[in-house]
């Protein structure tokens, strides 16, 4: 019997994914990272006439890739919860299965979420570039912050990340939670979250944490607008996308300290480069999309990424299937 072939799109796939596909099908894996200028061509030139596909986050998955890829292709699985960089539509239309890896990732991601709120709100970057120039200038008004007890944290899509984070800064004695979403989440009860309008949220918020979906609607979401809106002594934290917020007004709003901080996980572009207008600034604090990226997390995702696909090419449900 002919072995399946499933293209792997990432050089760095974690191996305990690797073990599991190797056992069952011909694994092709693209000899680069998803950033390298040659990735794209490669995967474009490996993809024709596979069965299956472990994706990566960097790379647009499109009617393009799928032509070229061919009527073999079964179905394809990305190693992340968001399905932004999927053109679902198209992959629909050729009858083509989708899996993803929510949940497992929900833990890692809040620390990282909590991580740069905190880092943001404690001018961390401030203290440890003073600290490494010898500027160490101790006193009693140096490098001051922000308190998360007795603060109003607002999270934009309460989902399960939103949830985890919750959990955690309980026990940070935050005194009032607020969501907004396009429902009520009957988690937020136990919660004690209060769902109100984002316009509510970004006015009373000390942290406006943002953990909604990327999607045509919510591109911009926090634009000047919006920043506006928020309270001077404000910390935005993004552990979402990018392309949620306004890059430019956020760099207007934090340069001319009409919101404190910000503490972001992801940008646009990713890798954003080294002299973007956002590095500059003391009070943004950027980590490069690390939200899921522990040894554990990864190799979990990688397995649930794997299983997904054996499972399409043998006719089963996906273990994580995206629904449509
Ligand atoms: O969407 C996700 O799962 C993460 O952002 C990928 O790292």
């Amino acid at each position: 019997m002919v072995m399946k072939r499933v293209l792997i799109a990432n050089k760095s796939y974690p191996a305990a994914g690797l073990e599991l596909l190797k056992k069952k099908v011909e694994c092709l894996i693209v000899p680069h990272l998803d950033h390298e200028p040659e990735s794209l061509q490669e995967i474009k030139k490996q993809i024709k006439g596979v069965d299956a596909v472990i994706w990566n986050v960097k790379h647009k998955f499109t009617k393009e890739i799928l032509d070229i890829a061919g009527p073999n292709l079964k179905a394809i699985s990305t190693m992340s919860t968001g399905l932004d960089h999927i053109d679902q539509d198209a992959v629909k239309a050729h009858g083509v299965l989708i899996g993803n890896t929510p949940n497992v990732l929900n833990n890692s991601v809040a620390d990282i979420a909590i991580g740069v709120m905190i880092a943001a709100a404690r001018r961390f970057k401030e203290g440890v570039a003073d600290l490494e120039s010898g500027e160490w200038k101790y006193g009693v008004n140096w490098t001051l912050g922000q308190d998360i007890a007795g603060s109003t944290v607002g999270i934009v899509g309460l989902g399960s990340i939103g949830q985890a984070i919750v959990r955690r800064l309980k026990g940070f004695d935050v005194a009032r939670f607020l969501y907004t979403g396009r429902s009520d989440k009957p988690e937020a009860i136990s919660l004690g979250a209060e769902r109100v309008s984002l316009d509510k949220l970004l006015k009373e918020s000390d942290y406006v944490m943002l953990g909604c979906p990327f999607t045509p609607e919510t591109k911009h979401l926090i634009n000047k607008e919006a920043l506006n809106k928020m309270k001077r002594s404000a910390v935005l934290v993004n552990y979402a996308r990018g392309e949620i917020v306004d890059q430019e007004a956020l760099y207007e709003a934090l340069k001319e300290k009409r919101i404190f901080a910000a503490g972001l996980d992801v940008v646009t572009p990713e890798p954003l480069p080294k002299d973007h207008p956002l590095i500059s600034l003391p009070n943004c604090f950027i980590v490069p999309h690390l939200g899921s990226a522990t040894y554990a997390t990864r190799n979990t995702m990688s397995t649930i990424a794997a299983n997904n696909v054996l499972l399409a090419l043998d006719g089963k449900p996906m273990q994580c299937p995206v629904n449509y």
